[in-house]
């Protein structure tokens, strides 16, 4: 089968988060199973050009129809690690992806929209024809309704989309401007509810459902975050729309990249484990402490690693800070705030913790440090408040780190707590789960996590390895994939 992902992020190139592990990873199993794949993204200017090979001109002159004119475009090709990729770059005022960041602009509507429409006429153009065209969030919401108002009478009838939501929060609200743009004229027809019309705001269009509604297939990115979008207030709205078309949603489990995040191999740490010499995991736990400027003492390490804003809990992720230290626990925390009051709330306890030889808060994005903190770490902490899929919990099982997680969307279906999961037998168990979002919650769960890691080491020893065995590869989610792609082949 011949695949395109369209996405805004694809990492380690472009990452902001999970979106960017998940387009790469699933793409390279994809062609591991044996499909061919490409990928077509934004040529940001501040993106990580130190992980492309051989970029290079692909097409020259791309003239992307918008506004009744059209913008001049220069497309070009490389590899991000065996990946074929295709950056597009608009040479335009506008300058969308020349910003210095990959979101946030108050124009994130026409950039995405116009990059929505300029990668479908590089498939145009360059003759591109692919079975599936696979696109993310609602940056590229715009896609399927693209293809089937306007690009299938231009030659792409045989193209067919699946559309998967990572994040059902942010849904990309816009005017009527964006339809002119983008060159979908009759704005009364597009304004309608079984259309784009947001289901709130009768003045706005809603890219994400647009995305919904006109895709083959519609996926998020775990079975229970399926069922609370479809059901629950977590559906931001979406639900009664996922509820007419619910034949064709569905939610598969994300996995994780094993050539990237393997502590057997990781580039990124000073030692190699597994479940054989686990022991070894010690030698990062001294690496991350010496980095970090931590003391060196019979303590164990508690990190958070992620985005600081209201999705992650940030009040558990604070108070779970401060709980760990009066435990006996040293904190590491690596993330960072778009939202500037969040950003000034941790900025200022970092300050506040800066002497204190248990605590790191390091604010800003860093890769090569978060492979040394999954590693370094004991325990991973994720209280959500909401969590599609969530990858580092599985990160975390995959370097001997214990999650201690809220029991919400995806972090059901992977942590399993130790001392009360009902499905699993002991020896499955893998975890630990709260589910309030009080501070009493959060504190028992860690209280039980390190109290075992205290008082019964080679427990605690077992249970991260449990966590080890389990395999959250791409394997299995590749093939619930292709079995998505081929039964939309024909429709
Ligand atoms: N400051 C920082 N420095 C370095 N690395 C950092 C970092 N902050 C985060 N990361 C990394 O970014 C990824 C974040 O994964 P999450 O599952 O938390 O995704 P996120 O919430 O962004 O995305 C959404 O999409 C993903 C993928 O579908 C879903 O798992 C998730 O539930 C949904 O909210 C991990 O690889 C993590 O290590």
């Amino acid at each position: 089968m011949y695949i395109v992902q369209i996405a805004s992020e694809c990492a380690p190139v472009i990452k902001s988060g999970g979106l960017g592990d998940v387009v790469y990873g699933l793409s390279r199993e994809l062609e591991n199973q044996g499909h061919t794949v490409e990928l077509i993204l934004p040529k940001y200017d501040c993106m990580r050009y130190d992980h492309i090979w051989g970029l290079h001109d692909a097409y020259r002159d791309l003239f992307v129809p918008w506004y009744g004119g059209a913008v001049h475009c220069s497309v070009y090709c490389g590899w991000v690690h065996g990946r074929v990729c295709f950056f597009i770059e608009p040479h335009c005022e506008d300058n969308f992806f020349n910003r210095g960041c990959y979101y946030g602009c108050s124009d994130d509507n026409m950039r995405f929209a116009f990059f929505s429409k300029a990668a479908l006429e590089f498939l145009l153009r360059s003759n591109k024809r692919p079975d599936v065209i696979h696109c993310h969030d609602w940056q590229t919401g715009l896609i399927p309704v693209l293809l089937y108002e306007i690009y299938k009478y231009n030659g792409m009838w045989n193209q067919r989309v699946c559309y998967t939501i990572h994040n059902f929060k942010h849904q990309g609200l816009a005017g009527s401007e964006v339809l002119k743009g983008t060159g979908l004229n009759q704005e009364a027809y597009y304004f309608q509810h079984d259309r784009l019309q947001d289901n709130f705001n009768p003045f706005a269009i809603n890219l994400m459902k647009g995305g919904i509604i006109y895709s083959n297939a519609v996926t998020t990115v775990s079975p229970h975050h399926a069922w609370e979008a479809h059901y629950t207030e977590v559906g931001s709205g979406l639900g009664h729309t996922l509820h007419l078309h619910q034949d064709k949603f569905t939610g598969v489990l994300n996995g994780i990249d094993y050539g990237f995040w393997n502590p057997e191999s990781d580039r990124y740490i000073p030692c190699h484990y597994s479940i054989d010499n686990f022991e070894e995991k010690q030698k990062a736990k001294q690496a991350l402490r010496s980095q970090l400027l931590l003391r060196d003492e019979n303590k164990p390490i508690v990190a958070y690693i992620g985005r600081l804003d209201q999705q992650k809990g940030v009040h558990l992720v604070h108070h779970a800070m401060y709980y760990a230290l009066s435990k006996g626990a040293q904190f590491v925390l690596l993330g960072s705030a778009t939202e500037p009051a969040i950003n000034d709330h941790f900025w200022h306890e970092k300050n506040f913790l800066n002497d204190n030889p248990d605590c790191h808060l390091e604010l800003g994005f860093n890769e090569e440090l978060s492979h040394l903190i999954y590693a370094g770490s004991d325990m991973i902490l994720v209280p959500s408040n909401y969590e599609p899929c969530g990858l580092t919990q599985m990160i975390g099982f995959k370097y001997g780190t214990v999650p201690i997680v809220r029991g919400v969307g995806g972090l059901v279906n992977t942590v399993f707590d130790r001392d009360y999961d009902q499905n699993k037998p002991p020896e499955k168990r893998n975890g630990y789960v709260f589910y309030e979002t009080d501070f009493e919650a959060v504190e028992s769960a860690m209280n039980r996590a390190i109290d075992l890691w205290y008082e019964s080491p080679k427990e605690f020893e077992q249970l991260a390895i449990q966590g080890m065995e389990y395999d959250y590869s791409w394997n299995y989610p590749g093939k619930n994939y292709v079995e998505i792609y081929e039964s939309i082949l024909h429709k």
